[in-house]
């Protein structure tokens, strides 16, 4: 059994009102096991996080849009992912994982369903890293649908990874700051190259993951400066998610209604808080509404 904690089970109204279309671009839907099994192959198994519990939680933040991202513990089976998306009415779209002999018809089908993007774990406590023959296989196939790759990485690969990324002819999004660790401050090499990465416009980075970045625990202050120094150098190509349900928390299980607080430290302007939450999401996910 996991000892990862259970998503908070009563999280506070935000005392930050977001902007409308405010979109959480990071979250996961697990199972339920019952209908939708996690993967044999898995390295954890979550409690189940269903659809409605999700859209409960968005309604209380007031977050009007969603990305959901295909979590590694139901593997290539987007089902659950694609399940969700269907009930949001247009208003959630998805991230995949998928094989490297996926068809075309299966991403077609994906896209229909609402997927804008593929994901590539490499994480230790995930599994196998993502095979880089596989991920270049991948993003030839899927960037003619306009797709785009969220890379999930710890910090310590950026080194190796970084010039791999560049060689990739696709739109990139990095997820979680790079999973610095925080107790490092901002001049750490790995926050560095993830600044110089960034400085290539092909790049984009969520400043989610502030329960990730932490060493100080809640409320997650100390990874306010990776986040804000996001914000302000790239402000047209960062995003922002809850990451609920916070898969693999072992401890500190954040409230989300207190990481939607945490905005006004990380975007306490209201033009980069809208670009964050509105703009930037609608121009990746929603480029058909684009003026
Ligand atoms: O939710 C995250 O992005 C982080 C984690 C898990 C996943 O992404 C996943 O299972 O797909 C993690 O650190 O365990």
């Amino acid at each position: 059994m996991s000892d990862a904690l259970p998503y908070h089970p009563s999280p506070k109204k935000p005392d930050v009102v977001l902007p409308a279309g405010a979109c959480d671009a990071h979250c996961h839907i697990f199972g339920p096991a019952a209908e939708f099994p996690f993967a044999p192959e898995r390295n954890y198994t979550p409690v189940d996080a269903p659809k409605a519990k999700l859209f409960a939680l968005h309604c209380l933040l007031g977050i009007e849009r969603a990305v959901i991202v295909q979590a590694s513990c139901h593997g290539t089976d987007n089902t659950a992912m694609i399940d969700a998306i269907a009930a949001a009415a247009g208003r959630y779209r998805g991230i995949a994982m998928v094989k490297q002999d996926v068809t075309d018809a299966e991403l077609a089908a994906l896209h229909e369903g609402g997927v804008r993007g593929v994901r590539f774990n490499f994480v230790t406590h995930l599994g196998q890293d993502a095979d880089l023959d596989a991920v270049r296989t991948v993003i030839g196939k899927v960037k003619p649908l306009g797709w785009h790759a969220v890379i999930h990485f710890e910090a310590d690969r950026l080194e190796k990874l970084a010039p791999i990324l560049k060689e990739l002819p696709i739109t990139m999004v990095i997820d979680h700051m790079g999973r610095v660790d925080a107790s490092l401050g901002v001049d750490q090499p790995a926050f560095r190259m993830l600044v110089d990465l960034m400085e290539d416009e092909r790049f984009w980075v969520k400043v989610c993951g502030s329960e990730r970045v932490s060493r100080a625990g809640p409320p997650f202050h100390d990874a306010v400066p990776f986040a804000r120094m996001l914000v302000d150098l790239f402000p047209d190509r960062v995003l922002w998610g809850t990451d609920w349900p916070h898969p693999n928390i072992k401890k500190h299980m954040p409230d989300d209604g207190a990481l939607v607080d945490l905005l006004a430290l990380i975007a306490p302007e209201e033009d980069k808080l809208r670009r964050l939450l509105v703009d930037n999401p609608t121009r990746l996910y929603w480029p058909e509404e684009r003026t």
